[in-house]
Protein backbone atom coordinates (compact mmCIF):
# COMPACT_ATOMS: atom_id res chain seq x y z
CA UNK A 1 0.00 0.00 0.00
CA UNK A 2 1.28 3.52 -0.78
CA UNK A 3 1.32 6.27 1.97
CA UNK A 4 -1.38 7.64 0.28
CA UNK A 5 -3.17 4.16 0.56
CA UNK A 6 -2.15 4.55 4.32
CA UNK A 7 -3.22 8.13 5.32
CA UNK A 8 -6.97 7.46 3.68
CA UNK A 9 -7.05 4.55 5.63
CA UNK A 10 -6.32 6.17 8.85
CA UNK A 11 -8.83 9.25 7.61
CA UNK A 12 -11.46 6.13 7.13
CA UNK A 13 -10.91 4.60 10.70
CA UNK A 14 -11.04 8.14 12.29
CA UNK A 15 -14.62 8.24 11.10
CA UNK A 16 -16.80 8.48 14.38
CA UNK A 17 -13.51 8.98 16.63
CA UNK A 18 -13.32 10.98 19.65
CA UNK A 19 -13.11 14.84 18.13
CA UNK A 20 -10.73 15.42 21.34
CA UNK A 21 -7.95 13.29 20.08
CA UNK A 22 -8.37 13.18 16.58
CA UNK A 23 -7.91 16.65 13.93
CA UNK A 24 -9.64 14.36 11.10
CA UNK A 25 -12.46 13.56 13.30
CA UNK A 26 -12.58 16.87 14.79
CA UNK A 27 -12.76 18.20 10.64
CA UNK A 28 -15.05 15.18 9.54
CA UNK A 29 -17.42 16.52 12.45
CA UNK A 30 -17.95 19.41 11.08
CA UNK A 31 -19.24 18.25 7.77
CA UNK A 32 -18.66 17.77 4.62
CA UNK A 33 -19.15 21.56 3.16
CA UNK A 34 -16.17 22.45 5.48
CA UNK A 35 -13.87 19.68 4.45
CA UNK A 36 -14.23 21.05 1.56
CA UNK A 37 -13.73 24.43 2.52
CA UNK A 38 -10.40 23.23 4.50
CA UNK A 39 -9.38 21.79 1.20
CA UNK A 40 -9.84 25.31 -0.53
CA UNK A 41 -7.97 27.23 1.82
CA UNK A 42 -4.92 24.38 1.89
CA UNK A 43 -4.48 24.84 -1.92
CA UNK A 44 -4.67 28.62 -1.83
CA UNK A 45 -1.91 28.12 0.78
CA UNK A 46 -0.31 25.84 -1.53
CA UNK A 47 -0.79 28.31 -4.23
CA UNK A 48 1.16 31.06 -2.43
CA UNK A 49 4.11 29.26 -2.04
CA UNK A 50 4.09 27.97 -5.41
CA UNK A 51 4.09 31.28 -6.49
CA UNK A 52 7.02 32.65 -3.93
CA UNK A 53 8.77 29.70 -5.01
CA UNK A 54 9.99 28.53 -1.64
CA UNK A 55 10.53 24.80 -1.98
CA UNK A 56 10.29 23.64 1.04
CA UNK A 57 7.20 25.49 2.03
CA UNK A 58 5.73 24.29 -1.10
CA UNK A 59 6.27 20.94 -0.10
CA UNK A 60 4.62 21.33 3.50
CA UNK A 61 1.96 22.91 1.70
CA UNK A 62 1.67 20.23 -0.74
CA UNK A 63 1.52 17.47 2.22
CA UNK A 64 -1.48 19.54 3.73
CA UNK A 65 -3.14 20.07 0.83
CA UNK A 66 -3.06 15.94 -0.11
CA UNK A 67 -4.33 15.30 3.48
CA UNK A 68 -7.35 17.81 3.35
CA UNK A 69 -8.14 16.79 -0.21
CA UNK A 70 -8.26 12.84 1.12
CA UNK A 71 -10.47 14.08 4.07
CA UNK A 72 -12.51 15.54 1.95
CA UNK A 73 -12.92 12.76 0.02
CA UNK A 74 -13.33 10.89 2.97
CA UNK A 75 -16.52 13.25 3.82
CA UNK A 76 -17.90 12.65 0.59
CA UNK A 77 -17.29 8.97 1.00
CA UNK A 78 -15.42 8.62 -2.45
CA UNK A 79 -12.88 6.43 -2.36
CA UNK A 80 -9.27 7.13 -2.85
CA UNK A 81 -9.07 4.46 -5.61
CA UNK A 82 -12.28 5.92 -7.64
CA UNK A 83 -10.37 9.03 -8.08
CA UNK A 84 -6.82 7.05 -8.50
CA UNK A 85 -8.68 4.85 -11.20
CA UNK A 86 -9.98 7.72 -13.26
CA UNK A 87 -6.40 8.93 -13.33
CA UNK A 88 -5.53 5.41 -14.98
CA UNK A 89 -8.36 5.25 -17.25
CA UNK A 90 -7.14 8.89 -18.53
CA UNK A 91 -3.49 7.46 -19.24
CA UNK A 92 -2.24 7.90 -22.55
CA UNK A 93 -4.85 10.03 -23.49
CA UNK A 94 -2.73 13.99 -24.29
CA UNK A 95 -4.79 16.48 -22.26
CA UNK A 96 -4.43 18.47 -25.97
CA UNK A 97 -6.37 15.77 -27.59
CA UNK A 98 -9.06 15.58 -24.64
CA UNK A 99 -9.81 18.75 -24.85
CA UNK A 100 -9.97 18.84 -28.25
CA UNK A 101 -11.98 15.93 -28.34
CA UNK A 102 -14.76 18.34 -26.35
CA UNK A 103 -14.65 21.20 -28.59
CA UNK A 104 -13.33 23.91 -26.63
CA UNK A 105 -9.98 25.77 -26.95
N1 LIG B 1 -1.36 14.55 7.59
C1 LIG B 1 -2.02 15.02 8.52
C2 LIG B 1 -2.17 16.44 8.67
N2 LIG B 1 -1.71 17.48 7.93
C3 LIG B 1 -2.18 18.59 8.54
N3 LIG B 1 -2.89 18.27 9.63
C4 LIG B 1 -3.55 19.17 10.60
O1 LIG B 1 -4.38 20.03 9.90
C5 LIG B 1 -4.62 21.14 10.72
C6 LIG B 1 -4.92 22.33 9.86
O2 LIG B 1 -3.84 23.15 9.72
P1 LIG B 1 -4.03 24.68 9.98
O3 LIG B 1 -2.69 25.31 9.78
O4 LIG B 1 -5.15 25.21 9.19
O5 LIG B 1 -4.43 24.59 11.54
P2 LIG B 1 -5.15 25.63 12.39
O6 LIG B 1 -4.56 26.96 12.09
O7 LIG B 1 -5.09 25.12 13.79
O8 LIG B 1 -6.64 25.53 11.83
P3 LIG B 1 -7.82 26.56 12.05
O9 LIG B 1 -8.57 26.05 13.25
O10 LIG B 1 -7.22 27.91 12.26
O11 LIG B 1 -8.65 26.46 10.77
C7 LIG B 1 -3.47 21.24 11.71
O12 LIG B 1 -3.97 21.08 13.02
C8 LIG B 1 -2.57 20.07 11.32
O13 LIG B 1 -2.03 19.39 12.41
C9 LIG B 1 -2.93 16.95 9.74
N4 LIG B 1 -3.54 16.13 10.64
C10 LIG B 1 -3.40 14.79 10.50
N5 LIG B 1 -2.65 14.22 9.48
C11 LIG B 1 -2.55 12.75 9.36
O14 LIG B 1 -3.72 12.16 9.88
C12 LIG B 1 -3.38 11.21 10.86
C13 LIG B 1 -4.47 11.17 11.90
O15 LIG B 1 -4.50 12.37 12.61
P4 LIG B 1 -5.57 12.58 13.77
O16 LIG B 1 -6.89 12.48 13.15
O17 LIG B 1 -5.32 13.96 14.34
O18 LIG B 1 -5.31 11.51 14.77
C14 LIG B 1 -2.02 11.67 11.41
O19 LIG B 1 -1.32 10.61 11.97
C15 LIG B 1 -1.37 12.18 10.14
O20 LIG B 1 -0.84 11.08 9.40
Amino acid sequence: MSILHDLAATIEARKGADPETSWTAKLLAKGPEKCAEKFGEEAVEAIIEAVRGDQAKLTAEAADVLYHFLVMLAARDVPLDAVLDELARRQGISGVAEKAARGRD
